[in-house]
């Protein structure tokens, strides 16, 4: 970084002031322009790459750099040379990664996570594009801020916005968590529609203009719906590319076997989760091992792994709150990440990890066209395949029939939103999020 520039306090007008000192000036910025009616969005990369405006001539670098730092934020408008950086360092390609509901409690943990580097490598620079709301604009600023005073030397553009259509545009990555909490005497079938609607439109936002192959983890609930809307929405992006986040769920029922066993958690391996991310889920002892041995070979009491284990792992999210009083966000945040390192880094070998991925084209016969809980195995590309070594028997099929009809049903609530006609809401039992008791 050589000069800085920033906002002025008046708004309008770029200043050039010596390093350090955008940040202040950004956060000096008025009420009225920390609230402005069309935030700031970047549009155009923040950035200015200082070697390209040695070929550009001196007027077109004076235009781009305008128009790119009136759109960051605070710090984040400064100029760097992200080549003279990677050729010093060995660093990656600048990796863009949106993040909605970004003001709120799981990104809070979340994005100082991604900007450490320790999702995705400590040569991997990244940009963070967070989305928020009127209601969120203010604390999505507090955000922000919050990323700047953290100096994280990985973190090389952050832009706020409300706009999923700019926001999202070139992103790598989309990690969606904005969604209206389920509140007191509220039907699950309208927390489908009302959710379902944000997702149907960030569906269409990322079809219109984020990267072709980004890849999209929901995880506002219920998220393998959300999902579903969210794919459905997206027709030019592979519906491989969609998960619904069930990783807290494998990271809950790895915790509940290791206890039992008396074992570190390391030691639990082939750990999926199927299905619904609600109290239907199937936490499979069956295929899980410990230290290398099936489950239950290590864990002879059966009536505990059908019963006790099963209803800790679906309503751990319930009683964590009623301790906590609010829902898991720092273990979900983790989650998050564990999601997207199982999916940039090789599974190792024989194991496998569990995603609520696209059903269609499944071995397990399992209802097509709707987003499920699986196991699944990455080459550390982005890319999975579903593992194909999983053993089955009665009582697994049984519940997994259970939380595929709870699907299924769900599915044909939001018929009005993923372009298949007209919605019937007849859900087979009012089931419950994780979160809910
Ligand atoms: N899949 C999983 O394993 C888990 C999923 N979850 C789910 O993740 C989601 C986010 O949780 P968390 O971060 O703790 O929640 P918060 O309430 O802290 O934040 C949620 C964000 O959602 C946005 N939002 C979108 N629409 C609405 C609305 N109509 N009313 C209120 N807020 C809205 C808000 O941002 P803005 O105003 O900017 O849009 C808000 O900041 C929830 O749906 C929760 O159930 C939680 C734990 C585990
Ligand atoms: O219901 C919620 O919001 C919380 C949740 O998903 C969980 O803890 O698994």
């Amino acid at each position: 970084m050589g000069l800085s520039t920033g906002y002025s306090p008046a708004g309008s007008r770029l200043v050039t002031t010596p390093l350090g000192a955008g940040a202040g000036a950004a956060l000096r910025r008025s009420p009225q322009l920390l609230r402005p009616r069309r935030p700031p969005l970047a549009t155009v990369r923040c950035s200015v790459d200082t070697a390209k405006q040695v070929q550009d001539s001196a007027a077109t670098v004076a235009a781009e750099q305008k128009a790119s730092r009136k759109e960051c934020f605070g710090v984040f408008t400064n100029t760097y040379d992200l080549k003279a950086d990677s050729k010093t360092k060995s660093w990656k390609k600048l990796v863009n990664i949106a993040v909605s509901g970004a003001a709120g409690m799981i990104s809070n943990h979340l994005l100082f996570k991604l900007a450490s580097g320790e999702v995705f490598g400590q040569d991997q620079p990244i940009a963070l594009k967070l989305l928020g709301s009127e209601r969120s604009f203010q604390a999505l600023e507090g955000v922000a801020m919050e990323l700047e005073d953290s100096l994280y030397p990985l973190l090389r553009e952050v832009s706020i916005g409300m706009d999923p259509y700019e926001v999202f545009e070139d992103v790598d990555w989309a990690l969606l968590i904005g969604a209206k909490p389920r509140g007191p005497g509220m039907e699950r079938a309208a927390l489908l529609d009302i959710n379902g609607q944000i997702y149907a439109d960030q569906g269409k936002a990322l079809n219109a203009v984020a990267s072709r192959n980004v890849k999209v983890i929901v995880v506002g609930n219920p998220c393998n719906t959300n999902a579903l809307i969210c794919m459905k929405n997206a027709p030019n992006i592979p519906a491989k590319n969609f998960h619904a986040l069930t990783r807290l769920d494998e990271n809950r029922a790895k915790c509940q076997l290791a206890l039992k066993a008396g074992v570190f958690y390391d030691k639990v391996s082939n750990m999926t989760i199927w299905g619904n991310h609600s109290t239907t889920q199937v936490p499979d002892f069956l295929n899980a091992k410990i230290d290398g041995r099936p489950a239950k070979e290590v864990i002879k009491d059966t009536k505990w792994l059908e019963e006790e284990f099963t209803m800790t792992v679906q309503k751990r999210g319930g009683v964590l709150i009623q301790k906590w009083g609010r829902s898991s966000a720092a273990s979900t945040a983790v989650s998050i990440v564990d999601a997207i390192r199982s999916l940039v880094t090789p599974t190792p070998e024989g194991d496998w990890f569990s995603s609520g991925v696209y059903t269609t084209g499944n071995p397990y016969g399992i209802a097509e066209d709707i987003v499920f809980s699986m196991p699944c195995r990455s080459k550390g590309d982005g890319d999975y395949e579903l593992a194909t070594d999983v053993l089955m028997d009665d009582f697994l099929w049984e519940r997994i029939k259970k939380t595929e009809a709870e699907l299924l049903a769900e599915k044909k609530c939001v018929a009005h939103l993923t372009g298949e006609g007209i919605a019937f809401c007849d859900l087979p039992e009012d089931t419950m999020l994780p979160g809910e008791m």
